[in-house]
Parts: C-alpha cells; sequence; structure tokens
C-alpha cells in the first residue's frame, strides 16, 4: 500500500487500504479546552532523555526522524497518564505548505505550522513492532510549534536536513538531547488515539503538550526544502504532510492542569 498526502493518495484515501482509518479511537483530534476535564489524579509527565542515544536522522518519504537506541531503558517516558516505562524511539515533525497549517492536532480548530511527535513504546511487550499493536503499546508526545522568534535548540535538526532531501536519505546524528525540544510547562491534554499515519494503528496514548515551541518562519522553510521523492523521482516538496482532525466518538479528552 503506497500512501501519502497527495489527492489521490492522501488522507481522504487512507480507508481504501487501512479500513481502521473509520475506526473508534482515529487520531489526530481537535482538542476543544472547555469541554476537557481536568483529572487530579493524573501524574505529572517524566521524560528522562539520554542525549547518547540519538542515532540517525532519515528521511522516511513522508516525513523525516530522528532515531534512538532503544536496547535499553536510557531515553523513558514514566508517570503522565501512563502506567509502567516507555522507551523514546524516534520523533518527527507534520508541517504545511505554509505557515496557517501543518499540524495534525488542532486547538479549538486553530491549526499551529508545525507538531513534533515523541513516540514511545510499552517495555512490557518485547519490541516496538510487537506494542504498536497493542491498545496500551504506544505513547506520543505532541509539542505544537508556534511561529515567533528562531528556536536555537531546533537549529541542530535543521541544520542536517541538508543530507537527507530525497527519500531514503539518511545521516549519523548523534548527542543530541531531544529534552531541549519540550517547551518549559509539561502541562498536558490526553485522550486514546492511534497513529496518523498507516497503518493507524489503535495503540497510541496521546500526550499533547498546551504550551507551544517557537519556530521562525524562515526554519518553516527549512522544514519545506525536504522532498517527499527519491532521487531520480518527479520532486515533490515535502509539505502538508499532516492528517486532519478525526471524530472523537465519545471520548473523553483528560487534562493534567487545572
Ligand atoms: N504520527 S504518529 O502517530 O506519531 C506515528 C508514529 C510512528 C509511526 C511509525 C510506525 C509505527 C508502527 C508501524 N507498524 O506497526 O507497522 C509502522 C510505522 C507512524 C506514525
Ligand atoms: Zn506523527
Amino acid at each position: 500500500h503506497s500512501w501519502g498526502y497527495g489527492p489521490s493518495d492522501g488522507p481522504e484515501k487512507w480507508c481504501d487500504g487501512f479500513p481502521i482509518a473509520n475506526g473508534p479511537r482515529q487520531s489526530p483530534i481537535d482538542i476543544i479546552p472547555g469541554q476537557t476535564s481536568y483529572d487530579s489524579t493524573l501524574k505529572p509527565l517524566k521524560l528522562k532523555y539520554d542525549p547518547s542515544n540519538s542515532t540517525e536522522i532519515l528521511n522516511n518519504g513522508h516525513s523525516f526522524q530522528v532515531g534512538f537506541v532503544d536496547d535499553v531503558d536510557s531515553s523513558t517516558l514514566t508517570g503522565g497518564p501512563i502506567t509502567g516505562t516507555y522507551r523514546l524511539k524516534q520523533f518527527h515533525f507534520h508541517w504545511g505548505a505554509s505557515d496557517d497549517r501543518g499540524s495534525e492536532h488542532t486547538v479549538n480548530g486553530i491549526k499551529f505550522p508545525c507538531e513534533l511527535h515523541l513516540v514511545h513504546w510499552n517495555t512490557k511487550y518485547p519490541s516496538f513492532g510487537e506494542a504498536a499493536s497493542e491498545p496500551d503499546g504506544l505513547a506520543v508526545v505532541g509539542v505544537f510549534l508556534k511561529i515567533g522568534a528562531a528556536n536555537p535548540r531546533l537549529q541542530k535538526v535543521l541544520d542536517a536536513l541538508g543530507a537527507i532531501k530525497s527519500k531514503g536519505k539518511q545521516t549519523t546524528f548523534s548527542n543530541f538531547d531531544a529534552k531541549t525540544l519540550l517547551p518549559s510547562s509539561l502541562d498536558y491534554w490526553t485522550y486514546d488515539g492511534s497513529l496518523t499515519t498507516p497503518p493507524l494503528l489503535e495503540s497510541v496514548t496521546w500526550i499533547v503538550l498546551k504550551e507551544p515551541i517557537s519556530v521562525s518562519p524562515t526554519q518553516m522553510g527549512k522544514f519545506r526544502s525536504l522532498m517527499f521523492s527519491g532521487d531520480g523521482e518527479a520532486p515533490c516538496c515535502m509539505q502538508d504532510n499532516y492528517r486532519p482532525p478525526q471524530p472523537l466518538k465519545g471520548r473523553k479528552v483528560r487534562r493534567s492542569f487545572k
């Protein structure tokens, strides 16, 4: 199943190859703060990221991702809405062709220009792949990016994009501290959802941070300099690689803050 974000293979067509696209716990969603419920039993998020764990940066033809060594418990997520220990596997982004769109989750219908996803898997399962098919297998921390001052923490990632312009390219990316991409507040919304790309598996506990981090228009231009296409293929700029919000279908969205 080749899928993408274009008119012939984009989100409206994914249900053809992946019927779960119309399932009961699909992501992303529109978060309406006035309709969320504060849950005082929610614990603070605990993110412990070891910079020496980052391995490579890869253009996978849908986004780019920074991978982490996940054979030991050195970069982990605990606390928050989850029980047990989840390991950081990779982080990646979704963004728009212009600054008025690009995020997957929205807040009161507002789209941000970009959204960061830090993907973790539950160590009660033997591997990421196995965890990805379990209802409590994955936990993704979502961070909104908002247009403002240039973000120096992003720059190291953006400076590596020149080496992975087309699909399938990767390069080493070591000693990156993913914690530097987090905002100062770890207040969050949380709900049960899915992967936002095929195979759209309903295995994700979503943890969306309320506070955005900043990104400048020039930095957004760097994201858009990537290609969906591989070398030798018709060049196609990597942009608008986001799925729009999906029906809530009765799900409750909780918040960690008053
Ligand atoms: N955007 S997102 O929901 O954070 C997301 C995170 C990770 C992935 C990658 C992926 C996750 C699982 C599988 N799988 O089990 O076949 C294939 C690809 C896909 C999508
Ligand atoms: Zn994502």
